[in-house]
């Protein structure tokens, strides 16, 4: 069974210890729960991942764990299909003893985006919420924060991040939480929160702004990256049914209306950094995930829509500042 201990002891003596009070009872209460049908079966391929500590790992401008030169061809074969165990892989890509997970997205992109605009991560303790398999955790890790916490609900983005994590070796101060945003208490505690690919899939938007801004320290900076419309601060698409083939699509909205919610949740500081059209090499189908992707998402003869007729994904970085300490919304 996937242990969270290491990470209680390591926040034990942290910023994050008032967390201890509630979290390993949600923790606890996910385990018990029998929701997680391939859960067990994904258990035991991480238990056969036993490989040495890898020779080399850069997190600075990859995530490269181990030159290849450690395991024979058989070895790999033999690593690269328990590795296949885990797909679809989305988020990536990772390069492992050798093996190329090319992972639908090349989030590697978007951290490219993102990275060159926010406070530099050195010593900060970073919430990714929404983190997927984790890629970019461990990128923040590379740019040095001093530790890195996810929350993603998906028990599968929790067994790739595992995976990555065992093979990576020693007790990396990164951490994966399979928890919903709304399951955690105002932390006020990290330098950094991310949400990027989150907002979207929010009923309530606003309310998941606050919720953002409850994990900040005052001063502390919110990354939002998510889909936006062209528009004027009162556009808001709201699709009907679904959007690019996905049923969990709520508000997209403009850039200004976005901007607009921030300041109502009384962030500071706010500026559009990146405005970017998802292109059809950054979300592709591959041999890591072999399901439907992009292209088949957008209108075949008009691939500036989705084949439902709404503007193709556009996504914007906002960055933002807390501005005082959590307090209750009028
Ligand atoms: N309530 C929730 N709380 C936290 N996470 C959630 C919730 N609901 C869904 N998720 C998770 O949010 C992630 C959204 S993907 C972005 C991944 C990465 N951040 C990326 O920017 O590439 C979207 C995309 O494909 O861009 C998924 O991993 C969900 O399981």
């Amino acid at each position: 069974m996937i242990s969270f201990s290491s990470f209680y002891q390591q926040i034990a003596d942290s910023n994050l210890q008032h967390w201890l009070e509630e979290l390993p009872a949600i923790i606890g209460k996910w385990q018990r729960s029998h929701k997680h049908g391939n859960l067990p079966k994904w258990e035991k391929v991480l238990n056969k991942l036993n490989y040495p500590e890898p020779d080399q790992i850069d997190l600075k401008d990859s995530v490269t764990i181990g030159s290849g030169e450690q395991l024979t061809a058989g070895q790999q074969e033999k690593l690269a299909n328990l590795l296949g165990l885990f797909q679809p892989w989305r988020k990536g890509p990772f390069t492992i003893h050798g093996i190329d997970i090319d992972t639908e997205w090349r989030s590697d992109w978007k951290w490219d985006r993102v990275k060159p605009h926010i406070s530099p991560l050195k010593n900060r303790t970073v919430l990714d919420v929404g983190c997927g398999s984790g890629y970019h955790m461990w990128r923040m890790l590379g740019d040095g924060a001093k530790r890195v916490v996810g929350v993603d609900p998906s028990p599968l983005f929790l067994c790739q991040f595992e995976a990555v994590k065992r093979l990576a070796g020693k007790d990396h101060p990164v951490h994966l939480l399979p928890l919903g945003i709304e399951e955690l208490p105002p932390l006020d505690a990290f330098d950094t929160v991310f949400s990027m690919g989150v907002l979207y899939h929010r009923r309530s938007p606003i309310d998941h702004l606050l919720q953002l801004r409850d994990q900040l320290r005052t001063g502390g900076e919110l990354v939002l990256e998510t889909l936006v419309i062209d528009g004027d601060v009162n556009d808001v698409l709201v699709p009907e049914d679904r959007y690019g083939k996905m049923n969990n699509v709520w508000f997209i909205p403009s850039v200004d209306a976005l901007m607009l919610w921030l300041k109502k949740c009384e962030f500071i500081d706010i500026r559009c950094v990146d405005v970017d059209t998802t292109s059809l090499a950054e979300q592709r189908s591959t041999n890591w995930m072999k399901n439907e992707s992009l292209v088949d998402y957008l209108d075949p003869n008009d691939v500036s829509l989705t084949v439902e007729g709404y503007p193709a994904p556009k996504r914007a970085t906002i960055i933002a500042t807390k501005s005082q300490p959590n307090l209750e919304l009028k």
